[in-house]
Formats: C-alpha cells, sequence, structure tokens
C-alpha cells in the first residue's frame, strides 16, 4: 500500500525570463520560489490501479519522483506497506519500481543489457534476471529487439524496454510517469496489458495520464491534482458520476473549470 500524505516540493527560480506565461500567473509563484507541489496526499491500496490527472504543469511529474526518492520532500510523508520511505529510501527503493518520463537507455547496449544492468544493480544474480527478462519479454512483447542495440529503437520499443528495466526486480509498488505518451495503439496496448497484469498480482501501481480513455478502461481509483494540490482523491465510479458519467466533464469540474 502507498500513503502519501502532504507532499510539498518548491524550486528556487534560477532565471525569472525563462519561467512560461502561465507559469508567471501562476499563484505557486511566490518571490524567488517556485511551488509546483504545495500539498499532495492519495492512497493507493493494494490490487489498485490510481490514475493521477492533472493539466500540465500540475505537478504530477513532481510528485511521482518524489514518491520514486528522485526528490526530497520538504514536508509531507510517503510510506510504502508500513516502511517509512523518507527515513529509509535506500530499503525503499527495492520496493518501488519507477519508470520516468524519460527513458534514458543506453544506445550502445541492447535491450537485454540495459534491462539486465538494472537486475545487477538490485543485486539480482544471473539466472534470475535471464528468467525474469524471458518473462517481461513475453508480457511487454519485447522479443523481435530484446537482442538489438537499443539506440535505433522506435519510440514504443524505448518505452517497453524502459518499463521492462523498470520492474525487473520484481518491485512491491510500481510508478508510472505518463506509459504511454508517444505510443502507437498497439504499444500502448500492450502496456495498459501489462499494468492490468500488474493488478492480477495485487500490485499496487500509480501511473499519470493525459488519456481519460485509459482511466476508464484501468483506473479503480483517480487523484486530480491542480496546481500543485490535490483537489480530488475518490474511486472511478465517484469520479465519472461528478460528470454525469463523461470524464472529460469529470475532469474539468475538479479543476473548478466548466464542462
Ligand atoms: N527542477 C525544476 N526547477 C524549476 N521548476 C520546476 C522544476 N521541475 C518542475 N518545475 C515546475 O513545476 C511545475 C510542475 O511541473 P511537473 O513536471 O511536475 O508538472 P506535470 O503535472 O507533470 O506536467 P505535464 O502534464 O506537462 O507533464 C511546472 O511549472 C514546472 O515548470
Amino acid at each position: 500500500m502507498i500513503e502519501v500524505k502532504g507532499l510539498k516540493k518548491s524550486f528556487e527560480v534560477e532565471n525569472p525570463k525563462k519561467l512560461s506565461e502561465q507559469e508567471k500567473k501562476d499563484p505557486r509563484l511566490k518571490g524567488r520560489y517556485f511551488h509546483s507541489v504545495e500539498s499532495v496526499s492519495f492512497t493507493c491500496d493494494k490490487g489498485t490501479v490510481l490514475g493521477l490527472l492533472g493539466p500540465n504543469g500540475a505537478g504530477k511529474t513532481t510528485t511521482l519522483r518524489m514518491l520514486s526518492t528522485a526528490l526530497k520532500p520538504e514536508q509531507g510523508s510517503l510510506v510504502i506497506d508500513g516502511e517509512d520511505v523518507l527515513k529509509k529510501p535506500v530499503e525503499a527503493r527495492k520496493r518501488i519500481g519507477f519508470l520516468s518520463g524519460s527513458t534514458g537507455l543506453y544506445g550502445r547496449l541492447t535491450g537485454r543489457e540495459n534491462i539486465a544492468y538494472f537486475g545487477q544493480l538490485h543485486g539480482m544474480d544471473k539466472n534470475a534476471i535471464k528468467q525474469r527478462i524471458d518473462e517481461l519479454a513475453e508480457l511487454l512483447d519485447l522479443h523481435t529487439f530484446l537482442d538489438r542495440r537499443s539506440e535505433n529503437f522506435s519510440t514504443g520499443m524505448k518505452q517497453k524496454t524502459a518499463i521492462a528495466r523498470a520492474v525487473v526486480h520484481n518491485p512491491a509498488v510500481v510508478i508510472l510517469d505518463e506509459p504511454t505518451t508517444g505510443l502507437d495503439i498497439m504499444a500502448a496496448q500492450t502496456v495498459l496489458d501489462f499494468i492490468r497484469h500488474l493488478k492480477t498480482l495485487s500490485t499496487p501501481v500509480v501511473f499519470s495520464t493525459h488519456h481519460l480513455d485509459e482511466v476508464a478502461e484501468l483506473c479503480d481509483k483517480v487523484c486530480v491534482i491542480h496546481q500543485g494540490n490535490s483537489v480530488f482523491e475518490d474511486d472511478l465510479a465517484a469520479f465519472s458520476a461528478l460528470g454525469e458519467g463523461v470524464l472529460s466533464h469529470s475532469f474539468l469540474k475538479t479543476i473548478k473549470q466548466e464542462a
């Protein structure tokens, strides 16, 4: 189970001229600091898929990076299966599978080598890594390119390899930042099927997305972030009811825009 309470993170603005027009008007800009995440809270139980929604710049990636221990929150608590992630980040990292926005594969290595390298970093032995890659190749449909150098992979190949790499160590929880962005319909479906597979294993999954059809198809729960605050957290039925069955209306209502 993932429990996130009152997460907060701000960044010092190094060059105010580089802020977008929207950021300059954003109430989160306070003096020299941009408060990307002001207060985000949600829970995600075993076997639950939680969809993290929010307009561009709302603070989803910043939240997920805190969850994955890549960023340290200034305030708030983060607990996974009863363990305090902020007190024991090294132990927590073993329990977390995190797909970040940038796939960051090593181009000179094959897909298999990229995945295996992460397995080694997690202390897995050769046999365990081989077995796990076989399993993931089946689940994520990697067979046709697994042994090619990743520098020439398509976006879909890169993303599926990056997902395999993120979960090579069989993590207790999985966090995915926009896992289907830029993918064609088949690759996106493979990724969604993989999330469904994680659900059958009772693995909690938190993923950010702008695709409401994915939310309808997969999510048990929805959390909406708006201007750095979680403004909605409930099950899919409650989210759907807000917009009388039209999820785009529900979304707009949570961020106080007319549907
Ligand atoms: N390292 C940083 N330094 C300064 N500002 C940052 C930094 N990281 C994020 N921000 C700002 O914080 C805000 C939230 O960013 P974040 O990437 O978390 O949003 P998001 O909800 O993931 O957006 P999108 O849907 O566009 O991916 C943005 O205005 C962004 O420019």
